[in-house]
């Protein structure tokens, strides 16, 4: 796999073509080290299963897709399970968050346990209701089913506890099953996106109306469609955005939302110029060197973009993505790979198996990669590991 560049050259292209889908997703990937996030990421970027990754990328990637008839730009942060300090940063940034384990590994489901904790206080800890981040817990290596360790029923059980969705998958197989994966989470942050925007107008409507006079309603004026799109989250000029509604109450000035959550996300977070339906997109990133070109990857190290709020109160929103410092090269190793796996990453549209048209459940575990299970197990042996990363310090975050 060659290395991840940023390349302004094409950020600038997809900008004044005006190609990119209006709607947004931010999705990340968090999980310990070696459960499989990049291979996932790749994955639904290339539909091509990696074996090595270079594990200190955090890197943000984006994609157009179309989901249900819908055009959406995905973007995915794939963060390399360490330096678990920034969660609060990627929950900021995010709509979405995987938190990805490895059925194979015990302590991976600990991490992610311990992620599903940390998140879970993090949100209470600013007043966000859990349902405003759509957290799915993900079992990967569905694969690797007779190195099973984590069994489907504790996966099942700890995401019913968290109230998360639960998924098992893996990227060493159909494309499919991952494609499935990010298109699901991309109708879940829209149907809350669609709830959250239902609260907000439901507040709207059971505001006394006795002293908004009919003169003073139709001088209202609709709230223009776009304003100043600032591009870096980092600067200060990115709290300019905010969730703005039109006031039929106030001559039509707006004001920010009155959602509560909404209000509550934008206090906590600051203003969000992230995703939206609504929204005048701008992406700043790069190309992803793929075969696939409408796959870009932005490797990002920026701070959080806001997280998106809902779609039809936003006058204004903007998204950015800050040039990465990130240059961390993707080493490939095709001789570690599965020979399934090599075969797919050669040439993925011609040795795609039958498509599967759901997640592939224990019951359907794949045979087929059984005999490249352990060259991979024997691969990630010698694959230079990271020190382990250690649990404790999530919980040093929120304390
Ligand atoms: N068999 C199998 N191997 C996988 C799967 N996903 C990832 N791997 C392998 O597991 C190893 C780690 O995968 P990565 O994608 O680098 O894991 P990661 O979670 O991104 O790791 P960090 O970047 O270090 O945080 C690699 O050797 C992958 O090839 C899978 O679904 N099945």
């Amino acid at each position: 796999m060659s290395r991840y560049k940023s390349t302004n050259s094409s950020v600038k292209s997809h900008l004044s073509s005006g190609s990119l889908p209006k709607e947004e997703v931010n999705i990340v990937l968090v999980g310990q080290a070696n459960v499989g996030k990049s291979a996932l990421v790749v994955k639904y970027l290339t539909k091509r299963f990696i074996c090595e990754y270079d594990p200190f990328l955090e890197d943000t990637y984006w994609k157009p897709d179309t989901v249900d008839q819908q055009d959406v730009l995905v973007k995915v942060m794939d963060t390399y399970g360490k330096d678990d300090k920034r969660l609060p940063y990627y929950l900021k940034w995010a709509d979405a968050v995987l938190i990805t384990y490895s059925i194979t590994q015990q302590d991976s489901f600990e991490m992610a346990l311990s992620y599903l904790d940390n998140i879970h206080e993090y949100s209470k800890s600013i007043s966000l209701s859990s349902n405003e981040l759509v957290i799915t817990l993900i079992g990967n290596k569905l694969d690797l089913e007779r190195n099973r360790i984590i069994a489907k029923a504790d996966g099942e059980t700890t995401a019913s506890k968290f109230n998360c969705a639960f998924i098992e998958t893996t990227a060493a197989d159909d494309y499919e099953y991952v494609q499935n994966l990010f298109h699901r989470t991309v109708r879940e942050v829209r149907k809350e996106r669609e709830r959250a925007n239902n609260v907000t107008i439901s507040s709207i409507q059971s505001l006394p109306t006795t002293f908004c006079p009919i003169e003073e309603e139709e001088k209202a004026l609709p709230l223009p469609l776009a304003a100043n799109v600032p591009t870096d989250p980092l600067s200060s000029s990115s709290s300019s955005s905010s969730s703005t509604l039109f006031n039929p109450l106030n001559n039509g000035q707006s004001i920010i939302s009155s959602s509560p959550q909404t209000s509550t996300m934008t206090a906590s977070f600051g203003q969000r110029p992230s995703s939206n339906v609504n929204s005048n997109s701008t992406s700043s990133g790069g190309t992803i060197p793929t075969n696939n070109s409408n796959t870009n990857m932005i490797p990002n190290n920026s701070p959080p973009i806001a997280r998106s709020i809902p779609s039809a109160s936003i006058s204004s929103v903007t998204s950015s993505i800050v040039p990465a410092s990130t240059t961390a090269s993707q080493k490939s190793n095709s001789s570690a790979i599965s020979t399934a796996s090599t075969t797919t990453a050669t040439n993925p549209a011609t040795t795609r198996r039958t498509k599967s048209p759901k997640l592939q459940t224990d019951s359907q575990a794949s045979t087929t990669t059984s005999a490249s299970s352990s060259q991979k197990d024997n691969h990630h042996s010698s694959t230079p590991k990271r020190p382990p990363s250690k649990v404790p310090f999530l919980q040093k975050i929120f304390k």
